[in-house]
């Protein structure tokens, strides 16, 4: 027996294509899931944020009948990727345009990439790209791999072709091992539930038994796209200040550097945070020893007086565009949503919002439906590791009103952020970070009280409308006692003024009481025996 251990080192490809299942990859109705969710989100990262309407085009199809082998695709009218990084883009781990602080769908510069590894474990067909930017004469289009040991992309085909028609926009098609019978209705439901969340996309999906849905967008508004910014002082640490110095000219000051390179901080600011470091103001930044970097993250976290993080990084989806997806999707009898003022974890800003949706077509069950969502992006698996279960779960929908056993309530929730805390890079679930616990908390709670007004008041007219529905039981009886009255013992006339009052009176109170059709059919029921 050997005691000498063999020491190797592994690309980042190679690191993935071990462990696909940290990046969602874990078996192939879960892949199948996964590679067109990343394909989605591109897809949309590359429209709304540049405030382009999204026009998604999804098709899944089978082209191999032993094997479970599909082609996915899917079509964008996006800002499209310029030639020159699409390689790289699709053919090299951990390679972005996202890595900025700027919400967006994407982060980690990984999942198109996860998505072309898992492909090519199971079938020989590369990835096919074709683009064409915004104002390029040119389409181009390739097809690659990714070499796993050297974590680069293998070209095997590319060209370009005349932008006859001017478009813009991008086609991502690859082939997986899946298995669309148990990925299917996670497939379904993560289109729809996109959907929800923007209501200004319109969705083309064929699925690989020959379906056809179509998603028509719903409004032309689109949220307000999110606006990089510089890094906030309390999201810092050594190694992140160690790689910004070394960008900077040798004779920046520390002073100038804090001005310069983070948000919100103005000349006051920075003198007062350097002396809380015990550091001289003009000393070169450059100059700094390890101890005196370290000494200046410790001030720059344990200054009080920084402003808050700016909200501007983020991009909401908005109380009305939120209800309007929620109303098209449940046709709720009620729905109402709120968005939470910033707030800030860590040097992270983050916003909070969410929706309710009751009643209606709602089906009734034992707990809420709780559509999760980050960044836009809807979260379907681990459901019950996420800190937004967890909130839902823990509150008492008994205190807002709603009594019964089965709750026909949909809760949404999201959560956008420079930085969502997500458990792993498969992104499903968000991790308990105490200030976004807080937050999704009062949101929910804020939401709910507009419900429990709702419920309530519908609850008290409920009540007001039966009393006066009961009424008009007595109408029959004051008619004919009135018409005996007036009709002075004429009995044929009696029974045709009995006749016109009652209709008068009926017609008096149906106008008042503004009642419908359904109501009648309740009235009627009501009616007593004439005397
Ligand atoms: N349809 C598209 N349109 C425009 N750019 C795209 C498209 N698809 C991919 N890209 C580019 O390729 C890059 C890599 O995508 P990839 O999915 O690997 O990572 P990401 O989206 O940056 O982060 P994450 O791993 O969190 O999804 C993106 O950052 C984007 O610049």
């Amino acid at each position: 027996m050997s005691l000498k251990e063999k020491f190797t080192s592994i690309s980042p490809a190679e690191f993935f294509k071990r462990n696909p299942e940290l990046a969602g990859f874990s078996n192939p109705a879960r892949a199948m899931y996964q590679a067109l969710r990343e394909l989605v989100e591109n897809a949309l990262d590359a429209t709304d944020v540049h405030e382009i309407l999204p026009s998604l085009k999804v098709i899944i199809e089978r082209t191999n009948q032993e094997k479970e082998i599909y082609r996915l695709t899917v079509e964008d009218n996006g800002i499209g990727i310029p030639p020159h990084v699409v390689p790289d883009a699709f053919g090299r781990v951990l390679y972005s345009s996202k890595y900025v602080l700027r919400q967006t769908r994407g982060m980690y510069g990984l999942g198109v990439k996860a998505a072309v590894l898992y492909s090519q474990m199971y079938q020989d067909k590369p990835i096919e790209i074709v683009t064409a930017p915004i104002n390029s004469k040119r389409t181009y289009f390739f097809k690659l791999k990714i070499d796993v040991t050297k974590n680069e992309p293998i070209i095997y085909e590319r060209g370009s072709v005349f932008n006859e028609a001017g478009t813009h926009g991008t086609a991502v098609s690859m082939y997986i091992l899946g298995d669309w019978m148990r990925a299917k209705s996670r497939i379904y439901e993560y289109i729809k539930r996109t959907y929800i969340i923007t209501p200004y996309a319109e969705f083309y999906f064929k699925d690989p038994e020959g379906n056809v849905i179509f998603y028509p967008r719903l409004t032309t508004k689109i949220p307000p796209p999110p606006k990089e910014v510089k890094p906030h002082p309390y999201g810092v640490d050594i190694e992140l200040l160690k790689n910004m110095i070394s960008r900077q000219k040798d004779e920046m000051t520390v002073r100038e550097f804090l001005i310069k390179e983070f948000q919100g901080v103005g000349e006051k600011t920075a003198q007062s945070v350097v002396e809380l470091a015990g550091l001289d103001p003009d000393k070169k930044v450059k100059k700094l020893s390890d101890e005196q970097l370290s000494k200046l993250v410790d001030a720059m976290k344990n200054f009080p007086d920084f402003r808050s993080p700016s909200p501007e990084p983020l991009s909401i989806i908005g109380s009305d565009l939120i209800e309007l997806g929620l109303r098209q999707s449940f046709n709720p009898e009620y729905v109402g949503a709120v968005t939470r003022r910033p707030k800030a974890y860590q040097g992270h800003p983050f916003i909070v919002e969410v929706g309710l949706a009751y009643g209606g077509d709602i089906q009734p069950s034992e707990e809420p439906t709780v559509l999760r969502y980050a960044n836009k992006i809807p979260l379907i698996y681990d459901e019950k590791s996420d800190v937004i279960w967890k909130v839902v779960e823990e509150i008492d929908w008994k205190r807002y009103g709603i009594e019964e056993e089965q709750i026909p309530l949909v809760v949404m929730v999201h959560l956008c952020s420079t930085k969502v805390p997500y458990k792993s890079a498969g992104k499903e679930s968000i991790a308990d970070v105490e200030e976004i616990e807080k937050e999704i908390r009062n949101g929910i709670m804020e939401a709910s009280r507009s419900l429990k007004t709702f419920i309530s008041e519908k609850r008290k007219g409920e009540e007001t409308r039966k009393r006066l529905l009961t009424y008009l039981k007595y109408i029959p009886e004051i008619s004919r006692s009135l018409s005996i009255f007036m009709a002075d013992g004429k009995k044929d006339v009696a029974s045709k003024i009995q006749e016109e009052l009652k209709n008068k009176l009926m017609d008096l109170v149906i106008t008042r009481l503004n009642i419908k059709e359904q109501d009648l059919e309740l009235f009627k029921s009501y009616k007593v025996e004439e005397l």
